[in-house]
């Protein structure tokens, strides 16, 4: 038995026949609506396809851009069929407004639905009887498939309570409500979307405006992620025209929390966001390798900054001896006074190393060329003069002496010569102990880790690319852009899709040349996109490197940070947001606290909070929705018992979960050491567990799964034993904190160590 912990007392469920009934007619109307809607886009995209691959490259392309512009309407047409409507709001003026998942309008314009984003629909989210907004009712339409299963009606004008509402408020069905009725279903392994049942406080964060850095800090369970999500969907409305063309980054910590959320955003409507891990920022990088987390937190710490740009500033470098080399008969004598004077003209130039080095090349091969020509004992004429400098630049020994003094390098060479070469680091880094440069040695083939990204990208951002070439090219572009736009602005006038895309993104897919490029997927394969907006979860463990990295992807700092301080486990996290933050983005950035627990059941949400208090971390405060009878269960065994009583506890969730919600999903959580030995007895016990980061739909979709803390970060179970909490806290006591607050039902202990202080009341 569960139930809301201080329900809305002017809230009930009312269910009459005849009340549904209308409720059922109004939400035909609106399926009817997007059926027509779906097939309506059906035949165009059909009609783009009948016209078959003829045409010149102009006409396909604009056909292929449109092709891709009906798949895009008809999967968010398709994506929103579940709870399509979901709520009602009737006005003080005698008017009544519908809010679902998109806005519908009929063949007259007449708004029959109002997308959750829009202005108009604030007041279902926001209004309560002391500022009803106008509102005289709220209406929590729930519905199965197409079917109205049940309405939840809040009375807002109190005058307009009936006696039938008295009542129902007297029998307490406050707490059937759809809130309650979300919270109480069994995980499938992926997050859902909560637009129907957002409240208050984190509607207030969904619809914060766009500008500036805007954190949110919240404890377990208090519904970041999902408000993350959720304002992700806003922005992308509300700012649509801002942030189709730049697109919105969103960064998680793991690809398994990635695969968890991925249906969210579809879900509300929103196909066109990026999601990665910090891991994966760089394209054509991939950070397979794992290391200490000694390791990980060295790399993260801004002092990398400076050790990187040392380390691409000593590979430029003035010899201390000429070179002589001879051409044709002729002596050229590579001088040091002279390299020197390039590389400093080079280096005003302030540009990176790479597109610098252009420079330094030029004017040296001038130089060269100047003392051959002065040799020839004749006046050199231009076009003999580039004859000359041509051949210099073709002879191996001039090329060897001018790379020797400015070598052109890669992000992945200057990172992986500093850790492999041991002089280099000295070179780079003299200010690390040795201990910590020995930290940082590895062989020059080993894997990037996830910590080598942030400095595979600093390195790229100094080294640059040799972009002459680019430059030629991107003027061009600009030229033929121009164009561009203006013909698909003539397009859209003439097709009326104005509403679905403007002219820019039009002529951006013309010009990308096919249906493919969405600004997505340009985004994610370009290192150098700035996005329009930045969302972080679980920002509390990024290092500074890392924040480096991400500032430069949104160089407007429009960014959503969420995390929980209470929850780091990364040595270099944050214990604080100030101290995290302020040097990054120094006080331009806002707080935002979130305090009402929707997961786990209060007595475990209690002990997970005593817990935290005792091992000193800053914890947030945490008021719970839910009461659940018996959720948590604690059982002592002496050690060699442990495993074996762990597997048990684990076999009886299962058992439980699934009698009692037809599927549902349990994990068992402990730490990194007896991953193996808790396998071996789940699997004695006749188990299969899907073991760590799953990889597959399939595992995240397991009933039971067996995980390290760390792996357990920002997901959820109906069920979670955990296996010795003391070891557990030894590691980390934010990993604990994690660990104790991922079920929605039942937190079960086994443990044979002394129990860590306030997990017992
Ligand atoms: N307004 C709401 N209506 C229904 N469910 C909600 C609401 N807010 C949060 N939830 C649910 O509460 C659970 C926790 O939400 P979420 O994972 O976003 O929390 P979190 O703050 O990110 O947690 P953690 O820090 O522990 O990872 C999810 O199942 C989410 O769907």
């Amino acid at each position: 038995m569960s139930k809301v912990v201080g329900g809305r007392e002017n809230a009930h469920v009312t269910g009459t026949n005849d009340e549904l009934t209308g409720e059922q007619k109004t939400v035909d109307v609106m399926y009817g609506r997007l059926d027509e809607l779906r097939s309506g886009t059906r035949e165009r995209l059909a009609e783009v396809r009948r016209t078959g691959p003829a045409g010149s490259p102009q006409n396909r392309s604009e056909r292929d851009a449109f092709a891709t512009l009906y798949e895009d309407r008809l999967s968010q047409l398709e994506a929103v069929e579940e709870r399509l409507v979901f709520g009602r709001i009737d006005l003080d003026d005698d008017t009544r407004r519908y809010i679902g998942r998109i806005g519908l309008t009929d063949d007259e314009q007449t708004q029959l639905l109002t997308d959750w984003r829009a202005p108009a629909a604030q007041a279902f989210y926001r209004a309560t009887a002391a500022h009803p907004d106008g509102v005289v009712r709220r209406r929590h339409v729930v519905t199965r498939g197409r079917t109205v299963t049940s309405v939840e009606d809040e009375v807002l004008d109190l005058d307009l309570l009936t006696d039938e509402d008295a009542q129902g408020r007297l029998d307490g069905l406050s707490g059937e409500g759809a809130l309650l009725a979300g919270l109480r279903a069994g995980r499938t392994g992926r997050m859902g979307d909560i637009v129907a049942t957002i409240q208050g406080e984190q509607d207030a964060i969904i619809r914060s405006e766009l500008g500036g850095a805007l954190v949110v800090q919240g404890g377990p369970g208090t519904g970041k992620t999902a408000v993350a999500l959720h304002r992700a969907a806003y922005l992308l409305y509300a700012h649509r025209r801002t942030l189709e063309r730049s697109g919105v980054l969103l960064v998680g910590p793991s690809r398994t929390f990635l695969r968890y959320i991925d249906q969210v955003l579809p879900s509300l409507g929103e196909t066109g966001v990026v999601t990665t891990t910090i891991g994966e920022l760089v394209p054509g990088v991939l950070a397979s390798g794992t290391e200490d987390e000694a390791v990980a937190e060295l790399k993260g710490r801004a002092t990398m900054a400076p050790i990187i740009a040392r380390a691409v500033r000593v590979r430029q470098r003035v010899p201390a001896e000429s070179t002589t080399v001879r051409i044709d008969g002729v002596t050229i004598v590579i001088r040091p006074g002279d390299i020197a004077g390039a590389m400093h003209r080079a280096r005003r130039q302030h540009r990176p190393h790479n597109q610098a080095r252009v420079t330094f090349v030029r004017d040296m091969l001038g130089r060269l060329a100047d003392q051959y020509g002065a040799q020839l004992g004749w006046d050199v004429q231009p076009d003999e003069r580039q004859e000359i400098i041509g051949e210099l630049r073709g002879n191996r020994e001039v090329r060897i002496a001018l790379n020797l003094a400015w070598m052109p390098l890669t992000p992945q060479k200057l990172l992986s010569d500093l850790y492999s070469r041991p002089w280099r680091l000295e070179q780079a880094a003299p200010d690390l102990t040795s201990e910590q440069r020995a930290l940082l040695e590895r062989d020059a083939d080993a894997p990037w880790t996830p910590a080598d990204v942030p400095l595979l990208d600093e390195a790229a951002e100094l080294l640059g690319e040799d972009d002459q070439a680019a430059r030629a090219q991107a003027r061009v572009a600009a030229e033929q852009r121009a164009t561009e736009v203006a013909y698909a602005r003539q397009v859209l006038e003439s097709t009326g899709s104005g509403a679905l895309v403007s002219a820019e993104l039009l002529a951006d897919r013309f010009a990308s040349g096919g249906p493919a490029l969405t600004t997505a997927e340009r985004a994610a394969s370009d290192r150098s996109w700035t996005y329009g907006h930045v969302v972080v979860d679980e920002a509390q463990e990024l290092s500074a490197m890392a924040w480096r990295v991400l500032l430069r992807r949104v160089p407007t700092r429009s960014l959503t940070i969420v995390g929980d301080v209470a929850q780091t486990s990364a040595a270099g996290g944050a214990r604080s947001w100030r101290r995290m933050l302020d040097p990054v983005l120094r006080d331009s950035w806002r707080l935002n606290e979130l305090t009402v627990n929707y997961r786990t059941p209060a007595a475990v949400a209690d002990a997970a909070v005593r817990m935290a208090k005792a091992a000193g971390l800053p914890v947030s405060p945490l008021t719970s929705a839910r009461e659940v009878d018996d959720a948590l269960r604690i059982t002592r065994e002496p050690a060699r018992g442990l495993l074996d009583a762990a597997a048990d506890c684990a076999k009886q969730a299962v058992t439980d979960v699934s009698d009692e919600l037809g599927a549902g999903r349990v994990a068992v959580i402990a730490v990194d050491a007896s991953v193996l030995a808790v396998r071996a007895a789940l699997l004695g016990a006749g188990l299969a567990p899907a073991v760590g980061q799953p990889t597959t739909a399939a595992d995240l979709d397991a009933p039971l799964v067996l995980l390290t803390p760390r792996e357990a970060k920002g997901l959820e179970f109906d069920a979670v034993v955990l296996v010795e909490p003391a070891d557990v806290l030894a590691e980390s006591a934010g990993d604990l904190y994690v660990a104790m607050t991922r079920p929605t039902r039942v937190l079960h202990v086994v443990h044979s160590a002394d129990l860590p202080a306030g997990i017992e009341a």
